[in-house]
């Protein structure tokens, strides 16, 4: 069970005068080896700007500086914000030539990320805040023309469910908006023990990288979203059910993709279904 102290002593981010608020999903990594492992799961090529979700005490961010990208970091919590605006370890920054290293006291979520980027690429890494996972999968897909390669850990279901494949029990809306749009790997686990309190639950390290043909789908991103949300609220069920309240044609319905339920339908046939309902 994860140990949110009272006590500045007792975790990794306390000698640094953070203290962990479980609302943020503060889970300090401890690890240096697997923060390292994380900051090589992205490519660092064809960009040179890097966004970090949720910096913390900068164990993360420290070894992402080293891949000589400019890097922003976005954090919430205003005690981090402190630590690595005054007291984090500059070498880390100088150590590599034309770099910039930025801190923006910022919600992800909320931050208009064109203030930062105007119209250029960056690519994210994080070791997410378990709390706002989805959400930041989704922000990531709607901001993805600036988005080439995405990585970083989320706990290990969400990771999991992101990466998987039709037919799979955990298959659902995650894993087909991201996977319409980027390839997805599930690249290695990690237990609590990694962490500082350590959470609950173990975690998992995804990578996806941008579909050469991302910009090219035959359908809108609205369209395919309110198709595979109302398919996936009434998984048990088949499309004919799940899909009656878009009052489609007869003929429509009566294809045979209508009698699969959501989680045997590949990411590309959910594609093909919403670009017909889309032309209706
Ligand atoms: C799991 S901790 C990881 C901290 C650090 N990267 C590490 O690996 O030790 C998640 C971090 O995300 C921050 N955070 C939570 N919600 C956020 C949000 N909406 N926007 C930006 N940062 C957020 C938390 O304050 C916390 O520092």
């Amino acid at each position: 069970m994860a140990k949110y102290n009272k006590h500045k002593s007792a975790h990794k981010g306390s000698d640094k005068g953070v203290t962990a608020k479980k609302h943020l999903g503060q889970h300090f990594l401890k690890d240096e080896d697997v923060a390292q492992r994380i900051a090589d799961v992205l490519s660092y090529d064809g960009y040179d700007q890097i966004l970090e979700i949720g910096p913390g005490t900068g164990v993360l961010t420290k070894h992402v500086i080293r891949k000589n990208m400019k890097v922003t970091a976005l954090e919430l919590d205003s005690e981090s914000v402190i630590y690595l605006k005054h007291s984090f370890p500059l070498e880390h920054v100088k150590i590599v030539n034309n770099q910039t290293f930025q801190v923006i006291e910022a919600d992800f979520l909320k931050k208009d990320l064109k203030e930062i980027y105007g119209e250029q690429s960056f690519a994210i890494i994080g070791n997410f805040p378990y709390n706002i996972s989805t959400q930041i999968v989704f922000k990531t897909i709607e901001n993805r023309e600036q988005i080439p390669e995405f990585g970083g850990m989320f706990q290990k279901e969400v990771a999991q469910r992101i990466c998987a494949s039709h037919g799979s029990k955990t298959y659902g809306i995650l894993s087909v908006l991201a996977q319409a749009y980027y390839e997805a790997d599930y690249v290695f686990t990690v237990g609590p023990e990694v962490f500082d309190p350590p959470p609950r639950v173990d975690s998992g390290v995804l990578f996806l990288k941008r579909r050469d043909n991302y910009d090219n789908l035959t359908c809108s991103y609205s369209i395919l979203r309110q198709v595979v949300k109302l398919a996936f609220q009434q998984r048990r069920k088949t499309l004919r059910n799940s899909l009656k309240t878009l009052n489609l044609p007869d003929e429509m319905r009566e294809k045979d993709i209508f009698s699969l339920r959501p989680e045997q339908i590949s990411v590309d046939a959910f594609v093909e279904l919403a670009t017909e309902i889309e032309k209706l």
